[in-house]
């Protein structure tokens, strides 16, 4: 199989085994595998031995999955379209309390409709509100096909989807459903057990693909047949549908309706058909209430590799979701503008929720004088971000602002404190991104996280990326680093690149790292603007004291403060912060221990020069000279800096 589609294939193992799926979730995922091999094996990428070996190991799975009736594990289709004919209800299998016996579905109300149509031998045939049950060709034994129910006329009760059946008998089904009453069908049935009248006609016909092909016999040629519980009641009967050496696997059906528009003449609907009728009715905001609704819920149970699907188009829960009955009305209303912006339609829900958590919340304000010093840092940036942002008319063509800025620098300088900063002034959407957030362990879903996340943020625009860190997510590319975290690189590159390039977009990215020595090469380029943002300098260090301390009381004076500073060089802001914290604790160090529980805020004393000149003996500076050389010699190859 192709790379892609082991990818693909790959992604759903991970999921299944995550323990985390519903049984939705693992069934659609064991079903679209099945597709897989299918397509596989139909497109020459896998043998025949190979595609029985894995079809029968998947099939077992997913049959497993559906026949389970453990609300956990399982989605107990069985039970469900059980309780449908006998109750005309909506199924949900947690509610499944089976006491039918051949007796009780004799009484039901539309059994005996049934047979009373039967033994009239015209009129209505079968009963509103069940629809589509089929029994499939292993249940000619079943409870529901003996003859001894009184349904004298099978036939008209049962519909070919055994062995193809001639063509001019088919048509004349299709031009007149009483037609095939008379017809001995000899292997396989689909019980009409539904009034069909009651499905009204759809103003339009469906989209061409959604009608089998004409004549389609590739493994995974769709049929439009539904297997009725009653007649898959045994889990390896079940298993024969994907059995390729199992007969005919239900195409004969599919045989019967090719070449001809499977609705023409006829009021029997295909789910998919009917299907589409719904989802066409949900878009157009006509609720759907009653019996009607219930069958919509119905027409998708169709069970096994037969059922009217593509290749490769999603299983569809045989169990109607909350979201589906309620038209979707449940949904948060703030969401949904996202959720139905048009860049948004590929991206899968859940990641696009992760990011917007991610977006960062704004906390205690930064502005542009808590950020000590940097001057020039903080102008350019002024320049970059915050100017265009407020003043997109101004800042177009060559004053169009770079895309990208990397703030690198050693530790502890107020890189992350400029993002912050930015967050707060710039007044655009602000995502604050860390390298671990997009490096998921699941395969594949860091460079989803990183196309939703330039998704949302061209939907939010004007918006800023900050990503702190970069380095740990765009360092250079080795040949032995994992795959996963060279795609990300890679996918994180080219959006990059299209935010660098499509003009209109008002993205900025901006990248904070001490390691700027390990940035891919290609990363570099694209962050366009690269700011130094060096060690405080004395009038920076003066600031960052006199900014601390003016919330504390204190007793420092000028020249105890100058010698403050000078005793403070090759101190980051954060050791300056850490200074001034030691220096505020010397007070409370001062008080007896027998004092400490009893003594007033008031009574403590102010925080004095000596404090400082103890603070000095423990806070050292934490960047080396060595590390410093590196960082000025990185600034002057690769800075955008004076
Ligand atoms: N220029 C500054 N002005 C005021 N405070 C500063 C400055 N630089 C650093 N600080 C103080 O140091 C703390 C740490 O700064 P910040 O987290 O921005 O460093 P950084 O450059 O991102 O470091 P790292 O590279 O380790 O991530 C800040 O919370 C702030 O208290
Ligand atoms: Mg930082």
């Amino acid at each position: 199989m192709s790379g892609a589609h082991l990818d693909e294939w790959q992604r759903r193992s991970f999921d299944i085994s995550s323990g985390n799926c519903t049984p939705e979730q693992t069934a659609d995922a064991y079903r679209a595998h099945i597709l897989s091999i299918q397509y596989a094996w139909a497109s020459s990428q896998l043998s025949q031995a190979g595609m029985a070996s894995l079809l029968r190991t998947y099939s077992e799975r997913y049959a497993a999955v559906l026949d389970s009736d453990d609300p956990r594990a399982g989605l107990n289709n069985y039970a469900e379209s059980a309780l449908h004919l006998a109750r005309s209800q909506r199924n949900y299998s947690d509610k499944w309390e089976s006491s039918l016996t051949m007796e009780t579905v004799l009484e039901l109300p539309c059994v005996q409709k049934m047979i009373r149509a039967g033994a009239g031998g015209g009129g209505s045939l079968v009963a509103a509100g069940d629809v589509n049950i089929c029994v499939g060709q292993e249940s000619r034994g079943g409870s529901l096909s003996a003859p001894s129910t009184g349904v004298r006329s099978e036939a008209a009760l049962f519909k070919p989807i055994g062995p193809p059946q001639p063509k001019t008998e088919v048509n004349n089904t299709a031009r007149n459903p009483a037609s095939n009453i008379t017809s001995e069908r000899p292997r396989g049935y689909e019980v009409i057990s539904g009034s069909l009248s009651s499905f009204s006609r759809p103003p339009a016909r469906p989209h061409p693909s959604s009608v089998p092909p004409q004549g389609n016999p590739g493994p995974a040629a769709s049929t439009q047949n539904y297997q009725s519980s009653f007649s898959t009641s045994n889990p390896s009967k079940r298993k024969n549908f994907y059995n390729p050496d199992g007969g005919d696997g239900g195409r004969g059906q599919h045989g019967a309706q090719a070449g001809a528009d499977p609705q023409a003449g006829s009021s029997f609907k295909t789910a998919r058909y009917q299907f589409i009728v719904d989802q066409q009715k949900k878009h157009s905001h006509q609720p759907q209430r009653g019996p009607a609704a219930g069958m919509a819920a119905t027409v998708k149970k169709s069970l096994g590799a037969n059922r009217p699907r593509g290749t490769f188009s999603k299983f569809v829960s045989p169990i109607p979701r909350q979201e589906e009955e309620e038209g979707g009305t449940s949904r948060n209303p703030s969401e949904e503008p996202q959720i139905l912006d048009e860049r948004l339609k590929n991206i899968e829900p859940k990641i696009i929720e992760l990011i917007m958590s991610e977006i960062m919340d704004h906390g205690p304000p930064v502005t542009w004088d808590d950020i000590a010093g940097l001057e020039f840092a903080k102008t350019t940036i002024k320049e970059i971000v915050v100017w265009p942002m407020l003043r997109p008319d101004i800042f177009t063509g060559l004053r169009g602002p770079p895309k990208g800025i990397l703030l690198f620098g050693p530790p502890g300088t107020g890189k992350t404190l400029i993002g912050k900063c930015i967050a707060c002034q710039s007044g655009a959407t602000f995502f604050s991104i860390s390298a671990s957030s997009l490096t998921s362990k699941w395969v594949g879903e860091g460079e989803k996280m990183v196309r939703a996340l330039f998704a949302i943020a061209r939907c939010h625009q004007p918006a800023v990326i900050f990503i702190d860190e970069i380095d740990s997510l765009l360092s250079q590319r080795t040949d032995g680093e994992h795959d996963s975290s060279r795609r990300i690189k890679t996918e994180f590159l080219v959006q990059l690149d299209g935010a660098a390039t499509a003009a209109e977009d008002r993205i900025l990215v901006v990248g904070a790292t001490n390691r700027p020595q390990e940035i891919d090469e290609a990363a570099r380029r694209r962050l366009a603007k690269r700011l130094y943002i060096p060690l405080p300098e004395a009038t920076a260090r003066r600031q960052i004291v006199t900014n601390l301390m003016a919330q504390e009381k204190n007793q420092l004076r000028e020249q105890e403060l100058d010698s403050v500073v000078t005793a403070t060089e090759g101190f980051s802001g954060a050791d300056m912060t850490q200074l001034c914290r030691e220096a505020a604790l010397g007070p409370i160090r001062s008080i007896q221990l027998s004092d400490i529980a009893t003594i007033t805020a008031d009574q403590v004393r102010p925080i004095l020069y000596c404090d400082f000149q103890e603070a000095l003996k423990t806070v050292r500076p934490s960047v080396s000279s060595k590390d410093l050389e590196l960082y000025e010699e990185w600034n002057k190859t690769f800075g955008c800096g004076r």
